[in-house]
């Protein structure tokens, strides 16, 4: 029958590799092979040694030299250590190669990052959307997740061919369940899209305008949610805390009622399938009115946590939203070198703190200015002396329906701001 492997919880001791090929992407693939480490320790699994390599060109069969391969596997055993996780991305065979070379565990960042979604899969939708990813993960890894059937028949290399027979034979087995299991995910998903779109249309129809927080993971949005709204969404210092998105109506100052959702963080080199599979999920995030992204001011890599983010929400289709920018944590930021990169890289953007509760006025004011600008629908109650005006509607606005009541005139039009004011005292409800 086939399983989707648990392997990193079966795994207690970690060598970490990033390999690079160019001397420029030295510095970044040191702060990957940091966060990497960071999400290894989310899977409860511990670091014995870190190995950032620099190989000349990229080989087919390890990705690096053979040299440089051997060496790898030496620190590993030398270390005891049961995995090896790369922060690359390994191509099946890649990932087969190196397993055959170690004798132990050897998984990507990307089964990484499934993994942790998988842990924290909640909702039917959270978990059917990592079913999905982390099957069409395997679909071509299974293969190597029958090796061991090829290998028992008979020592020696590959075994007998008997032994392989059943091998293979298990692996078209696991294929076409995996295929059907693939299949239904996707149809349930559907459903799933259905339903929330169904419920977006009943929100449009309340006409409250909707924005989404979206950031890099660990930015501090639930925080920030959970502050502006009252609500209790899990709030942590970890990675990917939140893989559910929640939503909560606030009210901004001058009374307008304004919906917020709260939603999965990104990640760099976020698996381009889960970023498919949590298309339901970020759909909240493309259909929302306007987005406020939520940086980590505190953090060095701001610039990279910001262009990640945006880089995701162009995926998606979202990438010219409104978007107001915060940078959050700023209680943390003492260091001069990093105000002076704040102001320098985002001289507009709100300066807060989600958790202290500082300027988050700020926050709610910017969120009034934008809902200013926009269109909104309106039903007015015209006197029909009051032709000049439904006149106007025709001309500078979107009508949606006309009736006759007595002597009024009914009007749904989708109104722009430049004359909403001419119409007030005619609004009803
Ligand atoms: N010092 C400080 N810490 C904050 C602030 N905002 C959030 N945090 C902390 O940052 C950590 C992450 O916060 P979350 O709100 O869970 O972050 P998130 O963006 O929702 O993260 P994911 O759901 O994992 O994507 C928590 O430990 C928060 O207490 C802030 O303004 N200042
Ligand atoms: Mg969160």
């Amino acid at each position: 029958m086939f399983e989707v492997r648990e392997k990193p919880q079966m795994v207690e001791r970690a060598l970490l590799v990033r390999l690079y090929f160019d001397p420029r992407e030295a510095d970044e693939s040191e702060a990957l092979l940091e966060e990497l480490g960071e999400l290894v320790t989310t899977l409860g699994i511990g670091i014995a040694e870190r190995v950032l390599a620099k190989s000349r060109s990229m080989h087919k069969k390890f990705l690096c030299g053979t040299g440089k391969a051997a060496e790898i596997v030496e620190l590993a055993r030398a270390h005891e250590c049961d995995c090896i996780v790369f922060d690359n991305s390994l191509a099946p065979s890649q990932q087969r190669e190196w397993e055959n070379a170690a004798d132990m565990c050897v998984i990507d960042r990307e089964e990484v990052i499934l993994d942790i979604f998988a842990q924290r899969a909640q909702t039917k939708e959270a978990r059917l959307q990592v079913e999905l990813a982390r099957m069409q993960y395997a679909l071509p890894r299974m293969a190597r997740m029958w090796g061991h059937l090829d290998r028992e028949g008979g020592g020696g290399s590959g075994g007998s061919a008997a032994a392989r027979g059943m091998g293979e034979k298990q692996i078209e087995v696991d294929r076409r369940i995996a295929r059907t299991r693939i299949d239904r995910a996707q149809r349930e998903l559907e459903e799933v899209r259905k339903q929330r779109a169904t419920q977006r249309h009943a929100r449009e129809k309340l006409e409250t305008p909707h924005a989404a927080i979206v950031g890099y993971t660990n930015a501090g949005k639930s925080t920030l949610l959970n502050h502006l709204s009252g609500a209790d969404v899990l709030a942590k210092d970890m990675l990917f805390a939140t893989l559910d998105t929640t939503t909560r109506k606030i009210e901004l100052p001058d009374g307008q009622p304004l919906l917020l959702t709260d939603t999965v963080g990104f990640v760099r080199n976020l698996p381009h399938r889960l970023v498919e599979a949590f298309k339901a999920t970020l759909e909240e995030a493309v259909l929302a009115d306007f987005l406020i992204h939520v940086l980590d001011a505190s953090s060095p890599e701001v610039q990279q946590f910001h262009d990640t983010t945006l880089e995701v929400l162009a995926e998606l289709g979202a990438g010219d939203k409104t978007t107001i920018t915060v940078l959050n944590k700023i209680d943390r930021v003492e260091d001069p070198d990093q105000a002076a990169l704040l102001d320098r890289l985002f001289p507009d953007a709100i300066r807060a703190s989600a958790l202290s509760g500082q300027n988050l006025d700020g926050i709610l004011s910017a969120c009034s200015a934008v809902l200013a600008d926009r269109v909104r629908r309106h039903h007015y109650c015209i006197p029909q002396s009051r032709a000049d005006l439904v006149g106007l509607l025709h001309r500078d606005a979107k009508i949606l329906s006309t009736e006759y009541e007595g002597n009024n005139i009914l009007v749904h039009a989708v109104v722009p701001p430049s004359i909403a004011g001419r119409l007030e005292e005619f609004l009803t409800p």
